[in-house]
C-alpha cells in the first residue's frame, strides 16, 4: 500500500491542502445517467440518489461500491478536565479504550450492523493536550505529530471513511476551535456535552472564554486555533479527512465535535470537505450551527449526543441503502415498465 508522505510543519500541511485531487465528473455523470434509468419516478429516492452519485465521484468509479467500509475512532486526552468542563470524571477515557477492545460499546454494535471494520486509535497516551487556560494545548511539533498520525490511518484501498472520537472533556476543546475560528464568544459555541447542567454548562464557556481572551493574538490562523485550543484526537481526524480527500476517499462526518476538524480545514480552503457528508446532526446545540456555518446538511437527526463515530456508523445504513437500490435495482428497459408519460 502506498503511503502519504507525513508533514514536517504547518507550511507543509498548506501546501497539501493547496494540491487537492478533484472528483471524478464523468464518473458521476455516469451516475447520474443510470439513475435516470432505474425502475422509479425521476427523483424519487430523493438524498440517496444524491449519495450514490457523490460516491461515485470521490471513488471514481461506476457503480459505486462499499466493499470495504472503515470507521476511525481518534483517542485523545485533555489537561483542561480538571476544570470540571465535562459531566464525567477524565479516567472514562482509558476506561472507554477497555471497552472499545472488548467490544462493549455502541460503536462496537453500530460498527459491526453496518458492517465496517472499526479501528481505535489512540493519539499521544500518556501526553495529554495541555491546559490551555494556561498555555497552548499543543506545540507545532507535537501537533503535527497528531495530524500525521491522522494522515496515515486512512488506507488507500477503502471505499468510505466514518470518523468518530472519544475524549473526556474533548467538547470543551472543540467549542474553543469553533469560537476561535470564527471570531465568536463562547456561549455561542458551548453546550452540555455529556451532560453538563445549566450551571455547569456556564462554568465551562466562561473557562473557554478565559483561553480565547488569553490566546486572541494567536488565533488569527485556523492551524493555530487548532494548536493553541484543540486537542490531539482534533489534530489526527484533521489529518484523516485530509488523507481521505488525497486518497479520493468519500467521508462521512460523525457529531459536533468531529465536525469541527472538517471545519478548521474548510478554513484553509472552502473546498477542501466537498468529499465529506454529516451522518447526523447532534443534541449538542453548537452542531447545527456548525453545519449551518460549513454548508453541510445532515443525513440524520436523532437526538443523539454520543460521538465515537456512532451517528456516523447509523448513517452509514443510508448509504448502504442507496448503494442496494442504484446497484440493484432493474432499468425501464430491462424490466419492460413504461417510462413517464
Ligand atoms: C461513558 C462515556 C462514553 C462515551 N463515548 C463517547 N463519549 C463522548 O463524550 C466525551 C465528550 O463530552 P465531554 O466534553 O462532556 O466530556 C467524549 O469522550 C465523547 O466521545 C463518551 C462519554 C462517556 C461518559
Ligand atoms: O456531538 C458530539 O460530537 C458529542 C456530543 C456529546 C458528547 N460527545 C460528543
Amino acid at each position: 500500500m502506498s503511503t502519504l508522505t507525513p508533514v514536517s510543519s504547518f507550511d507543509d500541511l498548506r501546501s497539501l491542502v493547496r494540491q487537492l485531487p478533484q472528483p471524478d465528473t464523468a464518473a458521476a455523470e455516469a451516475c447520474r445517467r443510470h439513475e435516470a434509468e432505474l425502475t422509479k419516478p425521476a427523483g424519487a429516492l430523493g438524498r440517496l440518489e444524491e449519495l450514490t452519485c457523490w460516491l461515485s465521484a470521490w471513488q471514481g468509479r461506476h457503480p459505486p461500491r462499499l466493499d470495504r467500509v472503515l470507521i476511525l475512532v481518534f483517542v485523545g486526552w485533555h489537561e483542561i478536565a480538571k476544570h470540571k468542563v465535562s459531566a464525567y470524571p477524565a479516567e472514562v477515557t482509558d476506561q472507554m479504550v477497555l471497552n472499545f477492545q472488548a467490544g462493549g460499546a455502541a460503536i462496537n454494535q453500530l460498527a459491526r450492523l453496518a458492517g465496517a471494520e472499526l479501528q481505535v486509535i489512540p493519539v499521544g497516551q500518556g501526553r495529554p493536550a495541555h491546559d490551555f487556560t494556561r498555555r497552548p494545548a499543543m506545540s507545532e511539533a507535537g501537533c503535527v505529530r497528531a495530524l500525521n498520525i491522522g494522515l496515515s490511518a486512512v488506507p488507500e484501498d477503502i471505499d468510505l471513511l466514518a470518523i468518530g472520537e472519544m475524549g473526556i472533556a474533548n467538547t470543551t476543546a472543540a467549542a474553543a476551535i469553533a469560537a476561535g475560528l470564527y471570531g465568536e464568544p463562547a456561549t455561542a459555541w458551548t453546550g452540555p456535552g455529556t451532560g453538563l447542567d445549566t450551571s455547569g454548562v456556564a462554568h465551562k464557556a466562561e473557562v473557554i472564554q478565559g483561553a480565547l481572551d488569553r490566546h486572541r493574538a494567536a488565533l488569527k490562523d485556523p492551524l493555530e486555533v487548532l494548536r493553541y485550543v484543540g486537542g490531539r484526537e482534533l489534530a489526527a481526524m484533521l489529518g484523516a479527512i485530509l488523507a481521505a480527500r488525497l486518497r479520493r476517499v468519500p467521508v462521512i462526518l460523525d457529531g459536533f465535535t468531529s465536525t469541527v476538524p472538517a471545519a478548521v480545514l474548510q478554513a484553509l480552503d472552502p473546498a477542501s470537505i466537498e468529499h465529506c457528508r454529516s451522518g447526523h446532526c447532534s443534541a449538542e446545540p453548537g452542531h447545527r450551527r456548525l453545519l449551518d456555518r460549513i454548508g453541510q446538511r445532515p443525513l440524520l437527526e436523532l437526538g443523539m449526543r454520543l460521538g465515537e463515530a456512532s451517528g456516523a456508523a447509523v448513517a452509514l445504513q443510508l448509504v448502504r441503502a442507496a448503494v442496494a437500490c442504484h446497484n440493484g435495482m432493474a432499468t425501464f428497459e430491462s424490466a419492460g415498465v413504461s417510462r413517464k408519460r
